[in-house]
């Protein structure tokens, strides 16, 4: 009975970074990654790009797809506008137990709720259950064969309105192609590309951010 590795995070998070403050916990995950064992989390170099699109966007509600171990979520939640709130969805439960005691390491739980199972049966009941109009950002980073499906549901929920920003990670590598053709080609997206290296690797990777106009 051996530990996991997200078990094997928070307990770095919790010997090496500063109670209450995102950013150490941040980097503190960014060098566990880097020095004792790669993570799927979307990084310090796609998270930068990610920072600026939030910062951009000024959100009051984001959803994100894929919490694993917290680690976007935090760097999300940081930068929300007081009032704001992040809504995360994880399927594996043993993920969400560590997610959260990550979130509230740093001090971010007031702003995060995550919401556990899968994303197919949770979107359906984000209006009534959690008081929800639309998504001002999405953040889509679970499993690259749901990208797709989940979207389109997220549209017939009406929880994607005019200017709601799509942020998709992978879309590179492991890589989303389906999705990807969806949203550059459709009338109803303005999609745009920006292009970055898989998390804590040389391996090309990138975000796509695409805001949906009605
Ligand atoms: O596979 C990848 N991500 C899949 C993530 C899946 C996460 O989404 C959750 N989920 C939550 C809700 C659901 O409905 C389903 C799953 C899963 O329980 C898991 O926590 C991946 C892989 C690489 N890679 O280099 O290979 C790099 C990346 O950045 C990646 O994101
Ligand atoms: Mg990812």
């Amino acid at each position: 009975k051996g530990s996991s590795k997200p078990q094997r995070m928070l307990s770095y998070v919790q010997r090496h970074s500063k109670r209450g403050d995102p950013d150490s916990v941040i980097s503190t995950i960014d060098i566990f990654c880097r020095s004792k064992e790669w993570a799927m989390n979307v990084g310090d170099e796609k998270g930068l790009i990610l920072d600026k699109l939030i910062c951009e966007a000024n959100p009051s509600i984001v959803l994100e797809l894929g919490t694993y171990c917290g680690y976007s979520s935090l760097r999300i939640a940081r930068l929300l506008p007081p009032g704001g709130r992040l809504f995360t969805m994880e399927f594996n439960p043993a993920y969400a137990k560590i997610a959260k005691q990550i979130i509230a390491w740093a001090g971010l739980e007031s702003k995060i709720q995550v919401l556990e199972g899968p994303s197919g049966d949770l979107i359906p009941q984000l209006k009534k259950k959690h008081a929800i109009e639309k998504c001002d950002i999405i953040f889509i980073d679970h499993w690259k064969d749901c990208y797709l499906p989940d979207t389109k549901l997220l549209e017939e929920c009406g929880l994607i309105g005019k200017g709601t920003v799509l942020i998709a990670d992978n879309v590179t590598f492991p890589g989303t192609p389906d999705y990807l053709e969806y949203v550059r080609n459709s009338p109803h997206y303005s999609s745009q590309y920006f292009k970055s290296y898989l998390e804590y690797s040389k391996t090309e990777d990138g975000l796509e951010k695409s805001v949906f106009l009605g």
